[in-house]
């Protein structure tokens, strides 16, 4: 039985981690969040791992505020740098495999291909930029660790987009949404389940070298817009749902225009399948 620690495991994805695990009793996953495993204290990390056996360790601990952290620097680089780092810190010295997760916000989006692994970073925001040192601190301490930047994660679970615009299309007659942001949404329970599916490819490839970063989003493309569309069809709703262009809706933060993900290393690698964005939100709709 393999022990594995999800820190910030009562967040979207952590919950997800959660639902998702049920279909591999292979693991036994252990959840922890802030009050249990704060990841900023370097002496409760020390004395966590010194305790338990942890053969792998999920980083779904993070600063996820995205306009907040415009005007909170200081938290979200402590939380998505500083904590990263003393992460993949202990998990070296006890042979913990690491995965943390990122986010398609590294880039600047002003690419109209898909962005690969390789491709130039450039966030445009303070949460971006956080997470940018958070994946370097990662894998540059550990080259084992893996580092699964993700985009538009949303789930039955927390705060999210899908939830977001529920509540608002039961509160308002109109909606104003950018189309001029194009992405791909994930559902986190896809990406759970790919999650589990890497460990499990580790287990039975112990000696393969793995480690750097990966893409990982569900199949196809969209903008804001169009996914808020699709959630009013898919849900019935009545309200009127308008195209707007970012300058017509102000936030704190800039968000890139273009955050494709392009996914050809985390399927060949590991031979997963993506399903399409919107076969993921019908089944998310069902389970909501
Ligand atoms: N949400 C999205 O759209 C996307 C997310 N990502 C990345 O995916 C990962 C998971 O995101 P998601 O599940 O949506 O995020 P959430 O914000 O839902 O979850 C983050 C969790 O981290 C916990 N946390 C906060 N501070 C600490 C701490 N000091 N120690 C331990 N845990 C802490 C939070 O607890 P509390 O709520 O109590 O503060 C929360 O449970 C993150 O790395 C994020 O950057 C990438 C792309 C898109
Ligand atoms: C609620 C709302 C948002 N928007 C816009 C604002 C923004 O440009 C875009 C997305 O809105 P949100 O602020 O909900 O999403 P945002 O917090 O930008 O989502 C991001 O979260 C972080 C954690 C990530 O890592 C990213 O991959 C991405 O998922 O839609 C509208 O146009 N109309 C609306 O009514």
């Amino acid at each position: 039985m393999k022990n594995i620690l999800i820190t910030g495991g009562h967040g979207q994805l952590g919950q997800s981690l959660k639902k998702a695990g049920e279909a591999y009793p292979q693991f036994n996953l252990v959840f922890t969040d802030a009050t249990e495993l704060d990841i900023t204290d370097n002496a409760a990390l020390a004395t966590y791992f010194g305790a338990n056996q942890i053969d792998a360790c999920i980083n779904c601990a993070a600063y996820t505020a995205v306009d907040k952290a415009e005007s909170d620097e200081e938290t979200a680089f402590l939380l998505n740098f500083q904590a990263v780092l003393a992460l993949a810190e202990v998990c070296a010295q006890h042979h913990t495999q690491l995965i943390h997760i990122s986010t398609d916000y590294v880039f600047s989006g002003k690419q109209n291909v898909p962005y690969t692994e390789e491709d130039d970073t450039d966030p445009q925001s303070i949460y971006g930029a956080s997470k940018l040192r958070g994946e370097a601190a990662a894998v540059g301490y550990n080259p084992d660790t893996i580092v699964v930047r993700t985009s538009w994660l949303y789930s039955e679970y927390a705060v999210n987009f899908v939830k977001r615009m529920q509540e608002l299309m039961r509160e308002r007659e109109e909606l104003s949404v950018v189309f001029d942001q194009a992405g791909t949404p994930t559902y986190a329970g896809d990406l759970a389940t790919a999650l589990l599916d890497i460990l499990q490819y580790k287990a039975n490839h112990p000696d393969a070298t793995l480690g750097g970063i990966y893409h990982y989003s569900n199949e196809g493309v969209t903008s804001w817009y169009d996914f808020a569309v699709t959630i009013k069809e898919l849900t019935a709703a009545t309200t009127r749902v308008l195209p707007v262009t970012s300058d017509k809706y102000k936030t704190a933060a800039a968000r890139p225009a273009y955050s494709v993900l392009n996914k050809e290393k985390i399927k060949t690698t590991f031979g997963i399948q993506i399903p399409y964005w919107r076969d993921s939100l019908v089944k998310c709709l069902r389970r909501m």
